[in-house]
């Protein structure tokens, strides 16, 4: 299947084709490297400057999966934003496949926690809404596609009122894949959900990564769901929030939760946990004073 080369600037200079959709998982992804190179960034808040984000430097290779973890307040969403261009460094820069990102651009698909679907819209409509802004031809073939992947081409004609929470934050996944960007970033996208929908959500995500091998970060303040999920964790420090500490979680894949079981888990966690406790009781302090 053949697609137009976006035409907007922002990605355009980077001189990318869109990835095929369904690109199999031992195929090498080469789109998709993300670099924080220096990054602080500040707001006014008032008469104050709050700097949320704090000299942070971070290399994603193509096809990545990251996981920032990090407790409330310590800036994971700043930094998530302005991989997405939506919030600008104050200071050094972010790129993606060598292109800077200097505003809000379509080599990212975003999931947020709470599905931003179009109420109005079906389900169709919703995922083929990008890819007919971005003038891809046969944009609702593609779009069926993509609910296809999710287990949804059957809710195609339903509006998102008529669904699960689980089902539309599928729908979400589905329309951030759509115009299949390089980059899918996810805000605690399962933060909402049961625990059970949840788990699933998570097995379900790493199957349609699988299959479609883009790159991922993932913020998340659940310990079990960034090892479970990511390649690497970025454990997060408050205020100003920085990277503290990476962890490689060396699990074989596929992954199923009784991995959780394993002696190799239980040693990440253990890496993980140590790291973090340090950091939430240090930002469960500042709050509170
Ligand atoms: N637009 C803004 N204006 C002022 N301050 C902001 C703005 N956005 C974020 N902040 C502040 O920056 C800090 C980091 O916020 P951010 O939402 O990135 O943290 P987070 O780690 O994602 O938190 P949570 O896990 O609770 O969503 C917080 O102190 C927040 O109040």
């Amino acid at each position: 299947m053949a697609f137009k080369k976006f035409s907007i600037a922002a990605y355009a200079c980077a001189e990318a084709v869109p990835l095929q959709p369904f690109q199999q998982h031992d195929v090498e992804t080469t789109q998709g490297q993300i670099s924080v190179k220096n990054v602080t960034i500040s707001f006014q808040r008032r008469h104050q400057k709050v700097t949320a984000v704090e000299n942070v430097n971070l290399n994603i290779k193509a096809g990545e999966f990251v996981a920032l973890l990090g407790a409330s307040g310590c800036g994971k969403s700043t930094l998530l934003n302005a991989i997405t261009g939506i919030v600008k460094p104050t200071e050094g820069s972010i790129w993606i496949d060598h292109c800077q990102v200097t505003e809000p651009n379509p080599a990212c698909g975003i999931v947020f926690q709470h599905h931003s679907l179009f109420p109005w819209m079906t389900v169709l409509q919703n995922v083929s809404f990008g890819p007919k802004m971005l003038g891809f031809p046969a944009a609702r073939s593609v779009a069926m596609q993509f609910l296809t992947l999710v287990g949804l081409e059957k809710f195609k004609n339903y509006y998102p009122s008529m669904l699960s929470g689980g089902m539309q934050q599928r729908v979400g996944i589905a329309r951030a894949l759509a115009t299949q960007p390089p980059v899918l970033l996810m805000d605690e996208p399962f933060g909402a959900l049961d625990a059970q929908t949840r788990s699933i959500m998570q097995e379900e995500l790493l199957k349609i990564w699988t299959t479609f091998k883009t790159t991922v970060v993932f913020v998340t303040h659940d310990i079990d769901e960034a090892i479970f999920l990511s390649d690497r964790i970025c454990i997060m420090r408050s205020t100003p929030g920085s990277i503290k500490e990476e962890v490689m979680v060396d699990l074989d894949r596929p992954r199923k939760p009784d991995v959780m079981l394993t002696e190799q888990y239980i040693k990440v966690q253990k890496k993980v946990l140590a790291a973090i406790r340090q950091e939430s009781l240090k930002s469960f302090n500042h709050q509170l004073h």
